[in-house]
């Protein structure tokens, strides 16, 4: 059997729910061989990060050197980055030719709050790594961050994805998970062409750590598999609606997702549409 492979480079949760830890789950989950690049330690667990320590741009290099030089990867994601020197370091090598699809998850901030991307990093992240991605799939907030585009109606958040298409990435997924009072999510992803909407009903859950982290290395793991953009996306959102269905009480805060819930769950209520630019 040859694996499929996928490399994350993200940052570390120690409370095993988001990071490097649920990216690492999720590609294991659907069979696809997971390999690791890590940014930054975190001092994490339900209830907030209680430090952030970065690796060595020397350490960062080295990881995704080793990794791709020998093993290689079919598709890649990125998630905390933590600074602008780290960036440059990945775009180094994303700009290689024979570089894998990039899936880049613009993680800046934690639920709690906690900057997980150094603010003036932000455009540098933009500029020198959207343009080698195939997709990017930011969240309501960190959508708004990046254009200074209230994502209030979903007129307002076609605008973003168009705007955020410009800095050249092939694809954009603005996700709806932070939507409030509402009650069924929409995701809407764009690709220059076509407008698709993939919608669910709202699942009434504080347990929601992880939830971003999962759904990109689910699109990264499909990516690998070598679906269609659309596909992919559409499989992971059942994946990922399935692991917060599931989500059980651990610790005393916002819980992770159970990545192994696709296991038994049966589907998932995810409705799609189409709308051409
Ligand atoms: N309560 C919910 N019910 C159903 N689906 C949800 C819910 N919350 C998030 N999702 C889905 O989970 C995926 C991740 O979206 P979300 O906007 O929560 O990402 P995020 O904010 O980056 O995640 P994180 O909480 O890890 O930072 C999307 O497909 C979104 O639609
Ligand atoms: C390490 C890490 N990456 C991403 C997130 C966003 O969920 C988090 N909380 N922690």
């Amino acid at each position: 059997m040859t694996y499929t492979k996928a490399l994350t480079i993200a940052g570390s949760d120690s409370g095993g729910g988001a990071g490097i830890q649920a990216d690492l789950k999720t590609f294991q989950e659907l069979e696809v061989y997971g390999m690791s690049a890590i940014t930054a330690l975190t001092a994490q667990n339900t209830v907030g990060v209680q430090g952030v320590y970065p690796a060595s741009t020397e350490a960062l290099h080295a990881q995704i050197e080793s990794v791709l030089s020998d093993i290689g990867a079919d598709a890649i994601k990125t998630g905390m980055l933590y600074d602008e020197e780290r960036i440059d370091i990945v775009a180094s090598f994303a700009k290689k030719s024979n570089f894998p699809p990039l899936i880049v998850d613009p993680v800046m901030i934690s639920t709690s709050g906690t900057p997980l991307l150094k603010e003036e990093a932000k455009q540098a992240m933009m500029e020198k790594l959207f343009p080698h991605a195939v997709l990017i799939t930011p969240n309501i907030p960190e959508a708004e961050a990046m254009t200074n585009i209230s994502a209030s109606s979903l007129k307002a958040r076609k605008d973003i994805a168009r705007e955020l298409l410009t800095f050249g990435s092939e694809a954009v997924l603005i996700k709806g998970g932070h939507e409030e009072d509402a009650d069924e999510i929409t995701d809407i992803l764009f690709d220059g062409a076509e407008f698709h909407y993939f919608t669910s009903p709202k699942i009434s859950t504080s347990h929601t750590h992880g939830t971003g982290c999962t759904f990109a290395a689910a699109i990264t793991a499909y990516t690998a598999m070598g679906k269609s953009m659309h596909d992919a996306v559409r499989a992971a959102k059942i994946f990922v609606y399935q692991a917060l269905s599931r989500a059980e009480t651990i610790g005393s805060g916002a819980g992770p997702v159970y990545h192994a819930a696709h296991r038994t769950a049966e589907g998932a209520p995810v409705k799609m549409e189409v709308e051409r630019e």
